[in-house]
């Protein structure tokens, strides 16, 4: 997105809505809550934190000992709260922005702000039912269903808790494709001329346990097959301006637990050495798989990867993730004013790219099943 804009208002959805005439109707809606991973803040969290994150799941000692040095390394702070501040602070200009008058609230998984503490508050500022964002747009155990089982468990601890909605998966909502695209070619744009015509796109993403993958979405393989699906969309838009086809690929980071349980692979960083050997002169890494820099992000990629790639001599680069970009920060809204509309008995159109269809409103029955067995959760179908 270009950094300054000669119109005030935030984007308005190109078919849509161009000019806001009456304020849009949120009922029943009175907050939307931003609901996200959390991640420490100084050097005495980190601990505490990973042990929040991992409790009971067997993750190897050695693997928390090496995540928590990439957490030191950036002085014990992880980016993803800041993040997410800049987003509220977005979100609320934008809803301004299109009229609306509704609190923005924002609560944790795994730390401050935990989400049973902000829902409290909700609770004490007459909030009755809240739609949720969350900043994980794939379907898995881990990037949806735990967050559901967290908000179930948030909401037992706050009896008095508001109804809570889950806004749908958004990976192929064109407000964040479109920010992906944007950044992918600002990323080949930085390439060397020299390895800019042939670079591959290596779209990254955090790897699951293979089991996850198979058990995601109602009828299994939905994570992967909905990176698969932006991923291609982002190559065809890329190639409708700049005229090349990409040749892409999708590749994983994070890779823990046991080293005997099979993860989705390749590792990026074998995926770069893979690709100097075959002769390939450069790459653009689009993190597609998170919405803003976390932690992965910035150690995983900007760190490991990038020392890779220049120890191979691959020429690299890595894409923006979305961000605070306007029309991402739009998707929100359109995905709250599209639910909203639905939950009043409305008809709505429901924004979707690329080779699937926008997904369901409340998670099926069964989908993206916990591999420990069966907990609460809200949000779906059966909830
Ligand atoms: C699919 C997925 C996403 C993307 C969707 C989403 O965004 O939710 C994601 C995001 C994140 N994961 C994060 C941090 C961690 N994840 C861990 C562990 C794990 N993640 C997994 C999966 C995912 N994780 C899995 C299958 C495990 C194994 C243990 C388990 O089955 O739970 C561990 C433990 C140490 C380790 O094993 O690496 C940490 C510290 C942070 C915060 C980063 C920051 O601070 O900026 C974020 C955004
Ligand atoms: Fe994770």
């Amino acid at each position: 997105m270009p950094a300054s804009q000669s119109q005030p208002q935030p984007h308005p959805q190109p078919d849509e809505q161009p000019t806001v005439t009456s304020s849009p109707d949120t009922g029943p809606y009175d907050a939307l809550l931003l609901v996200s991973f959390g991640g420490p803040e100084k050097p005495d969290d980190v601990v505490p934190f990973l042990e929040n994150v991992t409790r009971g799941r067997g993750i190897p000692r050695e693997r928390l000992e090496e995540v928590g040095q990439h957490y030191y390394l950036f002085g014990g702070r992880s980016p993803i709260n800041d993040q997410n501040r800049e987003f509220l602070a977005a979100l609320r200009e934008d809803l301004k922005g299109a009229g609306i008058d509704l609190p923005v609230y924002w609560g944790n998984r795994n730390w401050d702000p935990y989400l049973a503490d902000t829902l409290r508050r909700m609770a004490a500022d007459g909030i009755s039912r809240a739609a949720c964002f969350m900043t994980s747009a794939y379907s898995s155990y881990s990037s949806c269903r735990q967050y559901r089982e967290n908000l179930a468990d948030a909401v037992a601890e706050v009896p008095e808790a508001p109804r809570l909605d889950k806004l749908r998966h958004y990976f192929n909502h064109p407000g964040f494709v479109e920010a992906v695209v944007d950044a992918t070619l600002a990323a080949l744009a930085e390439l060397p001329d020299v390895a800019r015509e042939g670079a591959h796109l290596a779209f990254v993403t955090h790897s699951i346990p293979t089991a996850m993958n198979d058990t995601s979405g109602p009828d299994g393989g939905a994570y992967l097959a909905q990176h698969r699906s932006v991923a291609q969309e982002v190559v065809d838009r890329v190639r409708e301006e700049t005229g090349r086809r990409h040749p892409h690929e999708v590749v994983f980071c994070s890779r823990s637990g046991a080293p005997h349980v099979p993860w989705l692979e390749p590792d990026v960083n074998d995926h770069l050495r893979a690709l100097r050997d075959s002769g390939v002169p450069g790459v653009v890494m689009v993190p597609v798989g998170f919405v803003s820099d976390h932690m992965e992000v910035i150690y995983d990629l900007d760190t490991e990867a990038m020392a890779t790639a220049e120890e191979i001599g691959l020429p690299a680069r890595r894409a923006a993730t979305a961000g605070v970009d306007p029309r991402f920060v739009a998707a929100v809204r359109d995905l709250l004013l599209e639910r909203a509309a639905v939950e009043r008995g409305e008809e709505r159109r429901r924004a979707a790219v690329g080779s699937m269809d926008a997904l369901w409103d409340r998670c099926p029955v069964g989908c993206c099943p916990n591999p420990r067995g069966d907990r609460p959760a809200l949000c779906g179908s059966g909830s």
